[in-house]
């Protein structure tokens, strides 16, 4: 059975100019110690389908979708208390801007610990303990003195790691893990991603990646979905979409990989292709 089951998932945003629709019919499954990427440009719609799966857009969202459910339970007519229980718990998400994403007010060991009181019933003495725990699965050195530092003190690569910890805190069924490494320097970015991929691995978590990065997605995935302004464009396991793309979106995104530049620029999609020519190929 699939952990996360979304099917024909729309999002329409009321603007100042009229409704827009960021997420287009979209569908996607994934399962227990599985990696979904969702790869896409800029403004595909990648975020806000996560977010509208997990309840968590504003007002402005009008959600609908002919099925959403998380092991096997109806997300669309639970209670806004029930969903509460089960987001940060069974299903944890991590953003693109690690130093962004904490609290600057509040201690690093504050905030871990502050989850593991909403969630679990742990008393302090044990949510310290486990916040160690957390802090040193992760691999952040002298855990138990880092609990007393604020989020300015640590560096970006630092915070996406209490990031990770934090949401792993309760041990999720599904991550979600929205360009994890995006604002992070490169070598950074691939211990993150390291650890991220051997922690899903050794927890068996379903895992969902999104990302902008073909090189991500290479590294991490066994299936791909790429989106293209909120529609599901092409869906593969990771190797035959590198080996043989079929829509003309997909190969227009692998050539725009570093190793297919000609000269000293790489192209864009618009120079190869029309909304009409993307579309067309479309799936659901
Ligand atoms: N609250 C909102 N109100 C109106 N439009 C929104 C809102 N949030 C997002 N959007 C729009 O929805 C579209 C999809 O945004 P989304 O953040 O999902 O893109 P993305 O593919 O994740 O891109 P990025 O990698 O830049 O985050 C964008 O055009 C964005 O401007």
């Amino acid at each position: 059975m699939s952990l996360l089951e979304v099917e024909n998932l729309v999002v329409e945003f009321q603007t100042a100019s009229g409704p827009f629709r960021a997420v287009d019919g979209v569908s996607l499954k994934v399962s227990a110690g599985e990696v979904l990427a969702i790869v896409g440009e800029s403004g595909s719609g990648k975020s806000v389908s996560m977010l509208a799966a997990m309840g968590l857009l504003p007002w402005t969202a009008k959600v609908t979708a002919d099925k959403l459910t998380f092991d096997g339970r109806d997300m669309l007519s639970m209670s806004d208390s029930e969903r509460r229980k089960i987001i940060g718990k069974d299903i944890a998400m991590i953003f693109q801007e690690p130093v962004a994403s904490l609290n600057p007010c509040f201690t690093v060991g504050f905030q871990i610990e502050e989850v593991l009181r909403f969630h679990t019933d742990l008393d302090r003495k044990a949510r310290r303990a486990r916040a160690i725990e957390l802090f040193e699965a992760v691999g952040i050195p002298n855990a138990e003195e880092r609990l007393s530092h604020f989020p300015h003190q640590m560096s970006g690569g630092q915070c996406q790691r209490v990031m990770i910890a934090t949401a792993l805190a309760c041990n999720p069924k599904l991550l979600i893990a929205d360009e994890p490494t995006t604002a992070l320097d490169v070598t950074i970015q691939k211990q993150i991603l390291d650890l991220l991929m051997r922690i899903q691995t050794e927890r068996g978590m379903g895992l969902i990646m999104i990302t902008h990065n073909m090189g991500v997605v290479a590294e991490t995935a066994d299936r791909v979905i790429v989106q293209y302004k909120g529609r599901k464009i092409e869906e593969a396991d990771v190797l035959s979409l590198f080996e043989s793309p079929k829509s003309a979106y997909t190969k227009a995104l692998l050539s725009a990989l570093p190793d297919n530049a000609t000269g000293d620029r790489l192209p864009t999609i618009a120079e190869f292709l029309t909304d009409q020519q993307i579309f067309e190929g479309a799936v659901r």
